[in-house]
């Protein structure tokens, strides 16, 4: 089955969406490469995912005769790539053949020895260049001075309730209104989403649509980390793909484990994928076990690159499935904002960004298991209420255990408090008697007087040895007054 992001894919530009700024800009830029080479060789198309701007490459080439060399910026490979095929291109360019345009997606993800190169090409090229990036601001100075910016916007959830009635239209089946306005709400403008949405609703059958659309809502980038994973064979996009996941390791392992037999179909394959799976378990286990976090990273290198490159992966359309093992939706949401509170608390008592808060979390989560005087101290830093305690232990009875210890902890601080708060009192009192004296100093300075500072000298000690004495002595000395009349 084709997946309908390609089968509904426009092949002409004028069946794109809402972009028409954008689409004049690149029709004029492309326009004037038949008239020369245009300043700017380069182009940027920028904007959020599922706006259009790969189908505006495949649109203008088939529009315009160009063939499209499609290439992936964060690719190692690349720029040797992009060294033959501009030498090639150039020479069938000559000899009468279709001319080539090449299209590097994802410039935002090039490293810095990358972004040279490409620039270097770039003032090479006697072809059409076409980038495009999510975040145009990420994408190397070099290179983005090196080309035309064109901004994609973000596309409403009109734009894409309609492109979904024509695909349901085009499919000639039935799907309720109300479902179709819910996967419009929730792909916040990105088309793409929306249209894997709901192929993979009508696919399940659409009394599924309920379960698969509130995962939809709470676990949008574990699918797309899903397609990420097990859309490529590169080792580095596949440990790319868990960036910026705020699901926690063992979730993921559980998603990716659920999905393996969805996704390769031959035993030694599938088998490959497990062994990976499974190696990552160990890992992790271990991270937990020992408190040595470093094993993480083998085991998000396990369960990415390892599960990426294990086979052959089905053509076509992927579905993915929430793993069996994770709880019912409503236990899932609720532990959700459990956690999304203790990852809050984190965030705020520790001044941390809400990834290395999770990340904190999980550490959190071995100790609270493993180390219930720690967790007693962390939990009263963290004010952590009953339902989070017993979260981080998964055990009502090493929570309670913990929970006691907290008890201590409030009291010992109470005391300390007390302790403190007499010495607070204490120190305060005598703050303020020095700054009564303080007071008259501008009047001590007016008078510069060799004898007059030893007096002064004189009754502050006395003042000091008879402090019942001290206030009537300050009156005595205290005003300018006083000292002329001497
Ligand atoms: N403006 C649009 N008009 C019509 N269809 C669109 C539009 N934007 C996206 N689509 C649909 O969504 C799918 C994905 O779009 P496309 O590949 O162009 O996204 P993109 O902007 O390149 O995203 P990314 O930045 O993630 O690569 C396409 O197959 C197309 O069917």
């Amino acid at each position: 089955m084709l997946p309908w992001v390609e089968k509904y894919r426009p092949r002409r530009l004028v069946e794109i969406v809402n972009q028409e700024k954008a689409l004049e800009k690149v029709k004029a830029w492309i326009e004037s490469w038949f008239h020369g080479t245009p300043k700017k060789k380069a182009l940027l198309l920028a904007g959020p995912p599922g706006s259009g701007k790969t189908t505006t490459v495949y649109a203008l080439a088939n529009e315009y005769k160009f063939e499209v060399i499609e290439l992936n910026a964060s690719d190692d490979r690349t720029f040797g790539k992009i060294e033959r095929y501009l030498n090639a291109a150039y020479t069938m360019d000559v000899f009468g053949r279709r001319r080539k345009l090449i299209f590097l997606d994802e410039a935002d993800n090039i490293e810095p020895s990358g972004a040279r190169e490409i620039a270097k090409l770039i003032d090479k090229a006697r072809n059409p260049i076409i980038m495009s990036a999510n975040r145009y601001w990420e994408v190397p100075l070099e290179i983005r001075n090196k080309a035309e910016i064109v901004e994609y916007k973000r596309l409403s959830q009109r734009d894409i309730l309609k492109a979904l009635f024509r695909i349901v239209k085009a499919e000639g089946i039935f799907v309720p209104k109300e479902v179709l306005q819910e996967i419009a709400k929730r792909a916040r403008g990105d088309l793409r989403a929306a249209i894997n949405d709901l192929q993979n609703i009508v696919s399940g059958g659409v009394e599924d649509a309920e379960l698969v659309l509130a995962y939809r809502d709470v676990e949008k980038s574990i699918f797309e980390a899903l397609g990420m994973i097990f859309a490529t064979d590169n080792a580095k996009r596949a440990k790319m793909a868990l960036m910026n996941l705020d699901n926690t390791p063992d979730e993921v392992l559980l998603w990716i484990e659920e999905n393996i037999p969805y996704v390769y179909y031959k035993p030694e394959d599938i088998a490959r994928a497990y062994e990976a799976i499974s190696r990552a378990d160990i890992y992790l286990g271990r991270a937990t076990r020992t408190g040595n976090y470093g094993l993480w990273k083998y085991a998000v290198d396990m369960m990415t690159a390892g599960v990426a490159v294990s086979g052959v992966k089905k053509k076509g359309f992927l579905r993915f499935y929430p793993p069996k093992t994770l709880k019912m939706l409503r236990d899932t949401k609720e532990e959700r904002s459990i956690r999304d509170s203790i990852v809050k608390k984190i965030m705020k008592e520790m001044h941390m960004s809400k990834l290395e808060a999770i990340e904190t979390m999980q550490i959190f989560k071995a100790m609270f298991i493993n180390n219930p005087d720690v967790a007693a101290h962390i939990a009263v830093f963290l004010d952590l209420g009953d339902k989070e305690i017993e979260f981080l232990t998964e055990d009502k009875e090493k929570a309670a255990k913990i929970k006691g210890k907290m008890l201590a902890i409030h009291r010992k601080l109470k005391e300390t408090k007390t302790e403190l708060e007499v010495r607070i009192e204490t120190i305060e009192a005598e703050a303020i008697d020095e700054e009564e004296i303080s007071k008259e100093e501008p009047e001590e300075e007016e008078v510069e007087e060799a004898e007059e500072v030893e007096e002064e000298i004189r009754e502050e000690k006395e003042a000091e040895e008879k402090p019942e004495e001290k206030k009537e002595k300050k009156g005595k000395q205290a005003t300018l007054f006083d000292f002329l009349k001497k």
